[in-house]
């Protein structure tokens, strides 16, 4: 049997692409993505063991990395969720406070696993994390695949950081702009 990845060197898009008015360059493989993700898993599955954790997957931009990193959870009373906030028009975030909309489940005394696909400013997460508490959880993690150090205008607790990178504006893997490129397998980041 022949085993076919999604992604090798072949697949990947080596070259710059062009996105509506923006050029964009391969910054982050997927080769690199899945190995990242597959130690988050390790990990999660060594804390969390024992538990009945409720992953919270916030869309749209996580979808790619919650449905990654969930299929490497080895527990049995893993459970996950998908709720939503408003988006960002273009590259820059609003700022304004989104309401978590289609939480189904009770959320009281459960342990909670975040799960999102970038930490830029911090103030999703801040916000997201805010709603939560007010289901009163026993205890709420998070998770990001990815992490902007330098963007970060609020004091946000990381339980779970994939990769830090610069604070360029990136694509791919569940990343739009806007609305386009989240299909991309690997993360790009823009040419100025
Ligand atoms: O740390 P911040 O500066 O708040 O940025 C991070 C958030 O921005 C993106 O979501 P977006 O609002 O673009 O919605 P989307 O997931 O539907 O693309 C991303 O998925 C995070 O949720
Ligand atoms: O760099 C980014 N790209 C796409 N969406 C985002 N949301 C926050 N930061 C980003």
């Amino acid at each position: 049997m022949k085993l076919i990845f999604p992604s090798t060197n072949k697949d990947s898009q080596m070259s710059n692409i062009k996105i509506l008015d923006k050029e964009f360059e391969l910054f982050i493989p997927y080769e690199k993505i899945r190995s990242v993700v597959e130690k988050m898993a390790d990990k999660m599955n060594e804390d969390l063991a024992g538990k009945n954790p409720l992953f919270l997957c916030i869309l749209n931009g996580s979808f790619m990395f919650a449905a990654e990193i969930f299929k490497r959870i080895t527990l049995l009373d893993a459970e996950i969720s998908f709720v939503k906030l408003a988006s960002y028009a273009g590259t820059q975030s609003s700022g304004e406070i989104k309401e978590l909309i289609g939480l189904n489940e009770s959320l009281e005394g459960r342990t909670i696993i975040v799960l999102e696909d970038i930490v830029d400013t911090g103030i999703t997460i801040d916000n997201t994390i805010k709603q939560i508490i007010a289901h009163n959880p026993a205890e709420v993690q998070v998770a990001t695949l990815l992490l902007k150090p330098d963007a970060l205008v609020k004091e946000v607790k990381l339980d779970y950081i994939g990769i830090e990178i610069p604070n360029d504006f990136i694509v791919g893997y569940g990343l739009d702009y806007d609305g386009r490129g989240r299909n991309l397998i690997d993360i790009f980041k823009v040419v100025e």
